[in-house]
């Protein structure tokens, strides 16, 4: 018989519950612990999330110029930590869903992708030989409704998720067993018809920032 490995997230009903929400589960893959989710994001906390990234990027371009990576051709902005008192409340609600304290949490990353814009399959986690305080656990959450193209896409295990305004998919890599974590690779697969925009929560093992 093989055993199950822990995971972060326990999953007991059909929804998540955090502190403001209950969060509904569309889907579920157990090992590694993969869940999509509805509804994590109001329409206006999306909208307004875009809003923030639209000025910080337009800022970010006129500074020091970016490097140009075949990976990632989107483009992306930081929020800062506390950047104000929505923003935060929307971080105490992913630390809830994701089973983390909010100060392991990275700032939110919001990325941005026009037609043609992809992030090539990737790793979440730092895979040199020793690395203090690793990512443990990714949500990527959609900002809109994309035309055409955009899933997130899970190569290893021949699957993909539709972005959907508001919703998320939710996944983690601390397992012992290394191979299960390697399962998690993904990427943004290239946007057809459309833009797509994204805000990603990072957790981290240990604390990251004060609060
Ligand atoms: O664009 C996507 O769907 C995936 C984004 C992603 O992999 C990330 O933000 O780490
Ligand atoms: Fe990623």
């Amino acid at each position: 018989m093989t055993v199950r490995e822990q995971s972060i997230v326990q999953v007991t009903g059909n929804t998540l519950r955090t502190a403001d929400r209950a969060i509904p589960i569309l889907g579920k893959i157990n090992e590694p612990l993969i869940l999509i989710l509805e509804h994590v994001l109001s329409h206006a906390e999306c909208d307004a999330l875009i809003g923030l990234a639209r000025e910080r990027m337009r800022r970010a371009r006129t500074g020091r110029s970016r490097a140009l990576s075949d990976v990632r051709t989107g483009s992306g902005a930081f929020l800062e930590e506390n950047e104000n008192e929505w923003v935060r409340a929307i971080e105490l609600r992913l630390a809830g869903l994701m089973g983390v304290p909010a100060a392991h949490a990275e700032p939110l990353q919001i990325l941005h992708y026009r037609p043609g814009e992809e992030y090539r399959p990737h790793l979440d986690y730092f895979t040199a030989e020793q690395v203090a305080n690793n990512r443990i656990s990714t949500l990527v959450m959609y900002l809109n409704d994309v035309e055409e193209g955009g899933e997130t896409v899970f190569p290893a295990l021949r699957f993909a998720v539709t972005p959907k305004k508001g919703n998320a998919v939710y996944f983690e890599y601390f397992y012992s067993d290394p191979r299960l974590n390697e399962l998690t690779l993904h990427g943004g697969s290239p946007v057809a018809a459309g833009e797509k925009w994204i805000a990603t929560q990072w957790m981290r093992r240990q604390r990251y920032r004060e609060l």
